[in-house]
């Protein structure tokens, strides 16, 4: 595939943040998602395209090194304490973005995933620990400890996508995903990495797998809970199938009529090629 960048394993175990911007870069390079921006069109969206995206992903890379230096700055805190270091970062890192794309949201949900993975790899290494997926995934969920309950349960706020999607069906979106320490990888994407010899097979089978199971609430705020099953049978039939490049495509066209963009799990996706990097 043209364009399409390979993580170069040396870096695993080194470079985080380097492996997070080429995790994005490899996630919107990947080509057909279904109605995801992708090489070959944009998807159900009419407000991003590929360069919109390459634009805030080099708007965001320099950040990722800061998650990484604040991580290790707040190495000390105790892990409920240390969120509190990060969120600035983070949203000056959304503002960054939104600068890029003229305040589009090309990337709220990979900066907050990535931006913790970041921050766990920098408080890890300074305390001289070894990074693995578990290592870095324990630590993610230490951070995140609480968050549903005080930002979506207790605060009783709407103003947000996921924190409306809370109240109305008690989906936690992204913060229930880092609090359980990217539980939807670890049992449904990592176990399976190697079963594909081919890399651009290999991360449409992880986003197929994501969006068989993932409570996705980017799905949910285009189509409703109907919405979030369609994409979710559709994942799983293919699964159950011998797929072909031809069955996303047939895939693509289906969520873009329908204006549904599983956004999360492309996130998602992005997290999962970061953690396979690391030993189990
Ligand atoms: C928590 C965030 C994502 C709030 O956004 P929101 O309330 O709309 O939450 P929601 O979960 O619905 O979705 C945000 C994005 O996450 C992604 N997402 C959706 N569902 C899921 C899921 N199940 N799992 C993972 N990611 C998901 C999508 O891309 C979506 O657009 C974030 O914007 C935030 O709080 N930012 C402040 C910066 C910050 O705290 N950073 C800390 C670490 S860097
Ligand atoms: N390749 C991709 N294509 C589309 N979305 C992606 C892609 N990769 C990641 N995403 C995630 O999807 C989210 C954007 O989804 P979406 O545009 O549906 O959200 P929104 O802007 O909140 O909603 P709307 O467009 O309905 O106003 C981003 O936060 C981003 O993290």
């Amino acid at each position: 595939m043209p364009g399409l960048p390979v993580i170069n394993p040396a870096l695993a175990l080194t470079d985080t943040a380097l492996l997070s911007e080429q995790a994005l870069l490899q996630e919107v390079w990947l080509t057909p998602k279904p109605g995801l921006v992708d090489a070959s069109n944009s998807g159900a969206h009419r407000d991003m395209d590929l360069p919109l995206f390459l634009a805030s992903i080099a708007a965001i890379a320099p950040w990722f090194a800061q998650f990484v230096t604040a991580g290790q700055q707040a190495a000390e805190l105790p892990a409920m304490q240390a969120l509190a270091q990060v969120r600035p970062v983070g949203i000056a890192c959304e503002q960054a973005m939104f600068s890029a794309t003229a305040g589009v949201n090309s990337h709220k949900g990979g900066i907050f995933s990535l931006g913790l993975l970041c921050f766990a790899a920098g408080r890890l290494t300074q305390r001289a620990l070894p990074l693995s997926q578990a290592s870095l995934c324990a630590e993610v969920a230490a951070l995140c400890r609480g968050l549903v309950m005080r930002e979506l349960q207790q605060s009783g706020r709407q103003a947000t996508v996921g924190e409306r999607l809370y109240q109305r069906y008690g989906l936690s979106g992204a913060r229930g995903e880092a609090q359980s320490g990217f539980a939807t990888v670890r049992r449904y994407v990592l176990p399976y990495w190697y079963q594909e010899q081919d890399a651009s097979r290999r991360l449409l089978a992880a986003l197929l797998r994501l969006m068989a199971v993932n409570a996705d609430t980017n799905l949910v705020s285009r189509g409703g809970l109907a919405g979030l099953r369609y994409v979710q049978q559709s994942a799983r039939q293919l699964l159950n199938s011998d797929w072909q490049i031809a069955d996303l495509q047939a895939m693509d066209q289906q969520l873009t009529l329908r204006n549904l963009s599983p956004g999360g799990s492309a996130d998602l996706l992005a997290v999962s090629m970061v953690l396979a990097a690391f030993p189990a």
